[in-house]
């Protein structure tokens, strides 16, 4: 079976368990090499790989490697994405908020054949959502609640002087579309653009953050009102050990998604 190449930009809550479950075998795909902040510490975390990639900068990860998934912060992303798409690779963005503002990028990729590809990441159902799409869908809203721990440094929260790690109760911090959500919460709303780009865009989106003491998981109830269908769904995340922003299931998400794309039998759309 051919195989593909694999990069992976940062190797943190996300990245580093992707890494690993490459390491240990997925058919068809191959971890050829990282890209990290700190080269030692990406040598210590990988101390046991079976093969170890290498580790690059940025820039130089296209010329291994076929497919270029993105975990790092969002600050990174634009010059992933860039290297990425300039070399006609497979783009995979953990930061998919970040392609909001940046949807020239598509356009990009569409002259240089790169393809981009949203995984699901910690939502769900963006499979009924897409088909929902492709019929005449009236509203997408999507409510999330975190812990406050895992909404704490949201440059949204800090703008407007709201100090989450000391409320009480339940705290709707933001209420607004995919865009300015994606915008104030970079590192915790990714979910919403992928919502918005899977359904009706980040315009039309509605999103609901809460500042929720009373959850212990990243919680996400997404709302669909089409003419196919009525969708509610939650999914209820177990916040990763190494980053209570990210729910646990990214990283699988993520491996399940290059799955989907080397294997033979592919279930959901
Ligand atoms: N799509 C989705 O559903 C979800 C998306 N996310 C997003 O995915 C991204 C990754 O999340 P997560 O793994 O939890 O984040 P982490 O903070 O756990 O990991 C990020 C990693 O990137 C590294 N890094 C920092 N700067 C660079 C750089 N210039 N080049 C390469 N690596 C770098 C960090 O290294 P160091 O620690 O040494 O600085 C760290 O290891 C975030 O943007 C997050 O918001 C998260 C959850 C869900
Ligand atoms: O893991 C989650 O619950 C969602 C998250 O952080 C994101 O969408 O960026």
């Amino acid at each position: 079976m051919e195989s593909y190449t694999v990069g992976i930009v940062g190797l943190g809550a996300i990245g580093l368990k992707l890494a690993r479950a490459l390491d240990e075998g997925v058919p068809g795909l191959k971890l050829a090499a990282v890209a990290v902040r700190d080269a030692e510490k990406a040598r210590q975390a990988m101390k046991g790989f079976r093969d170890r990639p290498l580790i690059l900068d940025i820039a130089k990860l296209p010329r291994e490697c076929d497919i270029i998934v993105e975990c790092a912060p969002a600050a990174v992303f634009e010059e992933v994405a860039t290297a990425a798409i300039e070399a006609g690779c497979v783009f995979v963005p953990s930061s998919c908020g970040q392609l909001l503002p940046r949807m020239h990028l598509v356009e990009r990729a569409r002259e240089t054949g790169a393809r981009i590809i949203v995984p699901t990441g910690a939502l769900l159902g963006l499979d009924a959502v897409r088909a929902a799409a492709e019929g005449e869908v009236e509203s997408v809203t999507i409510e999330t609640r975190k812990p406050p721990r895992g909404l704490a440094g949201a440059p949204y929260l800090e703008r407007n002087g709201i100090d989450v790690t000391t409320i009480a109760q339940a705290k709707r911090v933001f209420a607004g579309n995919a865009f300015d959500a994606a915008a104030g919460f970079p590192a915790n709303v990714n979910v919403a653009a992928a919502l918005a780009m899977a359904g009706i865009g980040p315009e039309r989106t509605t999103v609901e953050i809460w500042a929720d003491p009373g959850v212990t998981r990243n919680t996400h109830t997404i709302r669909v009102e089409a003419d196919s269908a009525r969708l509610t769904m939650t999914i209820e995340n177990v916040p990763s050990d190494e980053n209570p922003r990210t729910g646990r299931i990214t990283a699988l998400s993520l491996l399940a998604c290059l799955r989907g794309l080397v294997s033979t039998l592919k279930v959901g759309s």
